[in-house]
């Protein structure tokens, strides 16, 4: 700790060998008498500073009182939904009741129709709560017309076929299935290992049916924007119906899906949670009109068997890593927009690229891009590809852990 550099000097006692007894004698009197006074003052000082500590842990105790009351008095969500001339109409979160009330007069002229807002026990708005829209658009990734289309997709033809049956025709033809007299599928799951095209697909559907894309990230809703969950769900769904026709995909779905652990931690009672309000939603989405719902993972193994109960989750669709042709299909639409040089036999290469995925073969026909312009040429050959091929192949070599990494679909 360091010293107050206010406190009075220590006194000196300088005796000086010269000197008779008498003076030394008078010297050490006068020392004691200095002493004496100093002690004195910092007693002084010291009975202060203990004053000054009561007051300021009385004041830190009233603070912390404070901060307990403001935290335990509980203030309600709500939205609100009009500025008239008699006062604020907010809608309530939870129970839904629409109430006519006023704001705080610091608040009255930042309202909005739309804004959060935090209301007391007589419905009064308290404060203007601005993270929702924040974390809303965090969340989630809205497009309104996603430049995705079914011919972008390569090697996987028969899971196009499967989406536009079960997403596209229930938005596109609904009387085929009331003719018919079956409920289209609530919800569709497509599961395969990463890279292979699952997001693109729920993108293309949407795109082709002209509805709204809106993708929520399991894996971000569990770490992102923790005890926020469930309302994001809640959320996502509202958005859904508010932007019919939509397409919703929750992508890495077995974050908030996953199977029941043992262990009782509070973050699992918050999946828990988020994932009882993605149930109870689709639940309820019978009545949600024009609003498909689709999810990915690549954990298959890991969900919970609530989620696919009929229903829910009842059209599984796996995407699995393209076959040669696939490839093939896949290296074509990746180098559509390249200069290719003609001794680039895209099926001779689609065999030598086995067990890529449609991520990793648009990542090497980029990087064989790469490797032209390095060059300093704009035509790309098949050198191009077999360095760009050699490239990702060493990178996998000095990242890949030791031991099996198995997917289990
Ligand atoms: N079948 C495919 N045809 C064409 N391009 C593909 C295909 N699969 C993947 N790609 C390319 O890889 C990128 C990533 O694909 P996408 O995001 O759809 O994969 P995903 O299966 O959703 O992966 P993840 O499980 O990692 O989310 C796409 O933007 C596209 O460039």
């Amino acid at each position: 700790m360091s010293r107050s550099p206010s406190l009075p000097d220590r006194p000196r006692l300088d005796l000086d060998p010269e000197m008779s007894e008498a003076e030394r004698l008078a010297a050490i009197r006068q020392h004691y008498e200095r002493l004496l006074n100093v002690n004195d003052e910092l007693d002084e000082r010291l009975s202060s500073a203990t004053d000054r500590q009561e007051e300021l842990r009385e004041e830190v105790e009233q603070l912390k009182r404070r901060n307990e009351t403001l935290k335990t008095s509980s203030l309600y969500l709500a939205t609100v939904e009009e500025l008239t001339d008699d006062g604020v109409v907010i809608k309530q979160h939870g129970n839904n009741q629409e109430v006519l009330t006023e704001a705080s007069p610091h608040l009255d002229s930042e309202l909005e129709a739309g804004d959060r807002v935090a209301i007391n026990d007589s419905f009064a708005i308290q404060q203007l709560l601005d993270d929702e829209t924040d974390s809303r658009a965090q969340a989630m990734e809205i497009d309104d017309s996603p430049a995705i289309a079914y011919e972008d997709i390569g090697g996987i033809d028969e899971q196009v076929r499967e989406v536009r049956e079960a997403v596209e025709d229930p938005l596109t033809n609904p009387e085929m299935f009331e003719q018919v007299g079956i409920q289209p599928p609530s919800g569709v799951l497509l599961y395969g290992p990463p890279g292979t095209g699952k997001t693109m697909l729920a993108k293309a559907v949407a795109n082709e049916t002209d509805a709204t894309f809106i993708k929520m990230a399991g894996s971000e809703l569990v770490r992102k924007f923790i005890g926020e969950g469930s309302r994001l769900v809640r959320d996502l769904f509202d958005l859904a119906g508010e932007r019919e026709p939509a397409v919703i995909f929750i992508d890495e779905i077995d974050a908030v899906a996953a199977k029941r652990t043992d262990s009782k931690t509070s973050g699992d009672a918050e999946v828990q949670r988020t994932m009882m309000q993605l149930l109870s939603e689709m639940d309820g989405f019978d009545d949600r009109g024009d609003v498909r719902i689709m999810a990915a993972t690549n954990r298959f193994d890991m969900l919970d068997e609530a989620i696919l109960r009929p229903g829910r989750f009842d059209r599984l669709i796996e995407v699995p890593k393209p076959a040669p042709e696939g490839r093939e299909r896949i290296l074509e639409i990746h180098t559509r927009e390249m200069n290719v040089a003609d001794d680039v036999d895209f099926a001779d290469l689609a065999e030598q690229l086995e067990d890529y995925s449609g991520a990793e073969i648009a990542a090497l026909a980029t990087e064989a891009g790469m490797f032209a312009i390095r060059d300093g040429r704009t035509e790309v050959r098949r050198q191009d590809f077999d360095d760009a091929y050699e490239k990702v192949e060493d990178a996998d070599e000095q990242t890949t852990i030791p031991g099996p990494t198995t997917y289990q679909y």
